[in-house]
């Protein structure tokens, strides 16, 4: 079978790099293409030479466009404005697009949808097995204790994380509301400050900590009567969340158009 050819948008960045490097040790996949913003100085660069695995003959674009055309698939972990510009191409290239980008708003997650009529989309707040395996243990967990656990989920991320909380700790926030059966949109608690009163019953608590060089760590916090049940996740390098998302975009080429997760391509699902 022909290897698939993906390309790498915000190819510059701390998972772009990371993209490129896994892409080039993955048997089945090759490097068709790296965008970068069009003033970035990363512009003509060779992608494989910035990304550290050696020359690729892939210069670095600002031309989505011609970047995607004779691509199969586009693994973007960008920003939420880029990301939903590159649905719309990725869309009308019927390619497969894996969206690792985190941070949307509840209109910009509605485009998915429509983009994932004409195209496979995967999106995923957390590539990684260990995260999604995490999350499958917190619906158990939340649905077996009763309300009278608390649930608090703290996360910690480098210092230059643009959203919160994290994609991770909102995917762990929905699968403790599922667990529970209710919505996250009525339970959630995204900031506490000043005199806010007791704890509201039945909220799901976020808490995000910023510094340093910290990959991302997660924690969900059962907080019942005389004990406390903790999950927790330590990324210590950023490969697994590449390898998920290239292992994604394998799984995408052979299934219908639609919005799936990294739940369907690890086969998680219920
Ligand atoms: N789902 C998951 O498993 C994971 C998700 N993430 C998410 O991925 C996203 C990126 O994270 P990270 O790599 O750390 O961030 P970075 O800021 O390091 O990388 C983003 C890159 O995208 C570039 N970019 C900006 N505009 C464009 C454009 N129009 N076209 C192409 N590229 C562009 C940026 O350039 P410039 O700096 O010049 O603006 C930057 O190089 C975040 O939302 C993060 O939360 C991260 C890790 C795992
Ligand atoms: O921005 C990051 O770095 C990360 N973002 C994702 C998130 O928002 O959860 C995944 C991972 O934790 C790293």
């Amino acid at each position: 079978m022909s290897e698939m050819r993906l390309v790498v948008a915000g190819a510059a960045g701390r998972m772009g790099r990371v993209l490129i490097q896994v892409i080039h040790e993955t048997p089945g996949a090759t490097l068709a293409g790296a965008i970068e913003q069009a003033d970035s100085i990363a512009i003509g660069q060779d992608a494989g030479l910035l990304a550290g695995c050696g020359q690729t003959g892939v210069e670095i674009t600002g031309d989505a466009l011609s970047a995607i055309a004779g691509a199969d698939g586009i693994l973007d972990f960008t920003s939420p404005e880029v990301s939903v510009e590159l649905s719309v191409l990725a869309a009308q290239a019927r390619i497969v697009h894996v969206i690792g980008t985190t941070g949307f708003t509840a209109a910009q997650l509605v485009g998915f949808e429509a983009a994932a009529r004409h195209a496979v989309v995967v999106r995923s707040g957390n590539m990684s097995l260990g995260v999604n395996l995490l999350a499958a243990l917190v619906e158990k967990v939340a649905g077996t204790l009763g309300s009278e656990y608390d649930i608090e989920i703290v996360e910690m991320h480098h210092r230059m994380k643009a959203d919160a909380p994290s994609g991770t700790a909102l995917l762990l926030g929905e699968a403790a509301a599922k667990g529970r059966g209710v919505s996250l949109d009525q339970h959630a608690a995204r900031a506490r400050d000043g005199r806010t009163g007791p704890r509201r019953a039945g909220d799901i608590g976020f808490a995000s900590l910023r510094g340093g060089t910290v990959v991302g760590d997660h924690k969900v916090i059962f907080a019942g009567p005389g004990e406390r049940i903790e999950l927790s996740h330590a990324a210590e390098d950023r490969s697994i969340f590449a390898r998920g998302a290239v292992q994604a975009a394998l799984w995408g080429k052979s299934r219908k158009p639609g919005l799936y997760s990294m739940v369907d391509v690890l086969g998680l699902a219920d």
